[in-house]
């Protein structure tokens, strides 16, 4: 048996912040914003935290198919934001929706969690499991620093995650997941200083910082070979292109390396900003609900994360 896709969700918070609403706090404007990075509006989380996003997830994937939450044989959440370090965000979900069958834990792989998240759960019910839900959830509004214009203005708040069930027909066509820690330095979040009385001070600095030019270099050219590499022969059959919504730049320059139509590219940065593991499976719900990917097993896409860690994965998926 293999893990198919058969239900989408997301939850995102409900304030809306334009571009102009931030040129209000920082030396930016909307038309900066919009030409650099395809972003217009974002939402922000002014009463949840990333528990109560997923949790909203969860109970939506439960209403949209007949199963109950004790049907549930394990809960995975991909997050960079999580509420604590424990207990995790997906054990958070596990005791909020009553998943008394379910093991629940965190995946920390940036950008490309969601796609790390999915691999790791089709495993699962290639092996042991029948039944589960993988959720991307991030509030990285309490990691940016809102003093730093270059950062502030690209992230966003969300949540959307899918409810993978047992079939007999394989849904993952190729994958290959990769990281190069080497490179780690270029986008960090969330230091946690050690403070033990035996040891000097340690730096204190746990704010998001991102060396833009790097990670942007590292994904038009790193990610897009590990996209060409994968799907090579198959290009001219892929529908859609579901790409981690970083930057629409970068989706025109992976459109234009691997020569295939930009329109193929799905995109809603425009709405949502970088949300970093929940932007993969907030396109995909968006897709769903707008009937432009029906989960019947007849359209192939291709998902790509990539980001902190340096980590990056390319699957391709018949859906
Ligand atoms: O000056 C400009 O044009 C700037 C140049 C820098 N930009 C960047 C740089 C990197 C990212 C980014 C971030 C992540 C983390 O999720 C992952 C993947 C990417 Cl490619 C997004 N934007 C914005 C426009």
């Amino acid at each position: 048996k293999y893990g198919k896709i058969t239900a989408t969700a997301s939850f995102v918070p409900e304030k809306i912040v334009k571009n102009d609403d931030l040129a209000q706090l920082m030396a930016t404007s909307d038309d900066w914003i919009k030409s650099r990075t395809g972003i217009l509006e974002r939402r922000i989380a002014t009463s949840e935290n990333t528990s109560d996003l997923c949790i909203g997830v969860a109970e939506k994937l439960l209403l949209k198919s007949q199963l109950t939450a004790e049907d549930l044989d394990f809960i995975i959440v991909a997050t960079m934001t999580p509420d604590y370090m424990t207990p995790s965000v997906a054990c958070m979900v596990q005791g909020a929706i009553g998943a008394t069958n379910a093991f629940a834990f965190d995946l920390s792989a940036a950008c490309t969690g969601f796609v790390y998240a999915l691999s790791m759960a089709e495993k699962l019910i290639q092996t042991t499991a029948q039944k589960g839900i993988v959720i991307g959830g991030e509030v990285l509004s309490k990691v940016v620093d809102w003093q730093d214009r270059s950062t502030a203005v690209l992230f966003g708040d969300g949540a959307a995650g899918v409810l993978l069930e047992a079939s007999e027909i394989p849904m993952i066509k190729k994958e290959k997941l990769s990281a190069d820690g080497t490179k780690g330095a270029a986008l960090t979040s969330g230091y946690v200083k050690n403070t033990n009385p035996f040891k000097e001070d340690d730096t204190s600095f746990s704010y998001l910082k991102m060396a833009g030019r790097e990670i942007f270099d590292f994904a038009t050219r790193d990610v897009v070979n590990a996209i060409d590499q994968l799907v090579v022969e198959d290009k001219e059959k892929i529908d859609f292109y579901l790409l981690h919504q970083a930057n629409a730049r970068i989706l025109d320059k992976v459109a234009r390396k691997l020569k295939v139509p930009r329109e193929r590219f799905l995109q809603n940065m425009d709405k949502y900003g970088n949300t970093s593991a929940a932007s993969i499976p907030l396109l995909l719900d968006e897709a769903v609900r707008a009937g432009v990917i029906r989960l019947d097993g007849t359209q192939n896409v291709v998902f790509s994360g990539f980001g902190g860690g340096l980590t990056w994965g390319v699957m391709q998926a018949t859906l």
